[in-house]
């Protein structure tokens, strides 16, 4: 059976994938993350996921199944990535705060002779918030290694409301779907027997 090789540093990529048993070895690209504003966030999260996808395979001296994604949020036509200051990190809340949003995962699966890529999108709802749940959220430093913002896995699912998709598509990696395609490539998860 073929394991997979992450093209991703994301430590919530890797933890979905181990924790519904699939072997991995980890190589992070290094592509430097530029999008595109005018195209649409389902075309930048896969193009995106692609060059990880690719920038690994170069790397490697023998076809193996690769991974790469990238998840972005977007609301009314702007786009956000990961905040780099503290007042991207409030602005991006600030936003959220009372209304819906989108996240949206793209995902590149590569071994040389095939390539997939597909997406999904997640509608989150936020709770209002109040200036002190901002101001004690962006303390935690969550906010920082995360698209807009948040972590619906952390403190940040405090501020769901509802969501409407798949919830793993939110944390990086919607997992359902990667495994449908995951199958085309031979590559399936480690079944546990004792439970
Ligand atoms: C909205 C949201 C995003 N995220 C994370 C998932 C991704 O790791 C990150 C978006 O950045 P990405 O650029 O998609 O991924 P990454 O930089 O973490 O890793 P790599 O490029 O090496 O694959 O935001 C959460 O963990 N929880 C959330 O609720």
């Amino acid at each position: 059976m073929n394991t997979l090789v992450l093209a991703s540093g994301s430590p919530r990529r890797l933890q979905l994938l181990e924790s519904f048993g699939y072997a991995c070895t980890v190589i992070k690209s290094t592509i430097e993350e530029t999008m595109d504003e005018t195209m649409s966030p389902e075309h930048i999260a896969q193009e995106l996921a692609l060059s990880k996808a690719q920038d690994v395979q170069r790397t490697l001296d023998e076809p193996r199944v690769i991974l790469a994604a990238d998840t972005l949020v977007s609301q009314n036509g702007r786009l956000f990535g990961k905040p780099g200051t503290i007042d991207e990190a409030r602005a991006c809340l600030q936003l959220f705060s009372g209304s819906v949003h989108q996240v949206t995962t793209g995902v590149a699966i590569c071994d040389g002779s095939q390539q997939q890529l597909f997406y999904q999108t997640t509608d989150v709802e936020f709770w209002r918030l109040t200036e002190e749940d901002i101001e004690r959220y962006i303390s935690t430093k969550e906010p920082y290694d995360k698209a807009g913002g948040y972590g619906i896995q952390g403190m940040g699912g405090l501020f769901v409301k509802s969501i409407k998709g798949d919830y793993y598509t939110v944390v990086g990696l919607p997992i359902a779907a990667v495994y449908r395609h995951l199958k085309d490539f031979g590559c399936l998860p480690l079944v546990s027997v004792d439970n």
